[in-house]
């Protein structure tokens, strides 16, 4: 999936929070980085169709999105959403949540719904927790559970904002490693994250966004050996300074 973003801008009433943003690849795996408050999120919205921009356009596979409606709802049918924390119904069990989407939202039939559902279970190892509720899983769990609704409606673009940024270390590894698994598949996805080792081995690429704009962008490999910006370099600095 191809995507373009011409001159995009964002406010909140006098706050800026995205100016000019331009940008255009294949997505790939895409991971963008930067500082707390730089409008990552922001971004990952507005490409997700969940917000609207002030000003610019987008394109997605050289299709225009024209941000009315019609074209919203299109667009996120094709899009799986996966959020910091909180994604499951509470009142369900983790089959349930899952299959919710597939019945409702694009009208599968409960067997087979169940079925898709239960490769994915399999899969990764949650076969066992399909019929508890989201209060007696770990947030890893949940959060596997959350990425396994997102992708059972084969999404075309996976979007997923700060996955791991609730987890204790020990359930942010199983997590990495599920999305992993789906970007070695070929699903073309965009994450927002501050795991560095995740962005760095595991995304063919970065988006760099400091100061209410793309500052750096390009291959991860290289981006993460040649920063060239003295807002990376410095931003590096501080995220691994504590890495052992
Ligand atoms: N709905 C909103 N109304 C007003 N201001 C908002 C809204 N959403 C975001 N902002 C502001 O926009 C700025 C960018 O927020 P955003 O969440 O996109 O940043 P971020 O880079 O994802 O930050 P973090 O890494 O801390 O999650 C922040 O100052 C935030 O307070």
């Amino acid at each position: 999936m191809n995507i373009e973003l011409k001159n995009i801008c964002k406010n909140f009433g006098d706050s800026i929070v995205l100016q000019d943003i331009n940008y255009e690849d294949d997505i790939n795996s895409i991971a963008i980085i930067g500082p707390s408050g730089g409008g990552k999120s922001t971004l990952l919205r507005i490409i997700g169709g969940l917000l609207t921009p002030s000003s610019g356009e987008m394109y997605i596979d050289g299709k225009k999105i024209n941000f009315d409606e019609k074209s919203l709802v299109m667009l996120r049918r094709n899009i799986g959403f996966v959020f910091q924390s909180k994604g499951l119904f509470e009142h369900l069990t983790a089959m349930e949540n899952v299959i919710l989407p597939l019945i409702h939202t694009f009208g599968i039939n409960k067997p087979d719904a169940v079925q898709t559902a239960g490769k994915l279970f399999d899969r990764f190892g949650l076969s066992r927790e399909k019929d508890k509720y989201p209060s007696q899983l770990s947030g890893g769990q949940q959060q596997r559970i959350s990425i396994a609704r997102s992708v059972a409606i084969k999404p075309k673009l996976l979007l997923l904002d700060e996955p791991t940024s609730a987890l204790d270390p020990e359930y942010t590894g199983e997590v990495l490693d599920m999305l992993n698994e789906f970007q070695n598949d070929g699903l073309d996805s965009i994450i927002v994250t501050h795991e560095m080792g995740f962005a760095k081995n595991s995304c063919d690429k970065i988006i760099f966004l400091a100061e209410n704009t793309i500052l750096e962008s390009g291959k991860s490999s290289k981006i993460f050996r040649e920063p060239k910006t003295k807002q990376l370099i410095r931003f590096l600095d501080k995220i691994l300074e504590w890495k052992v």
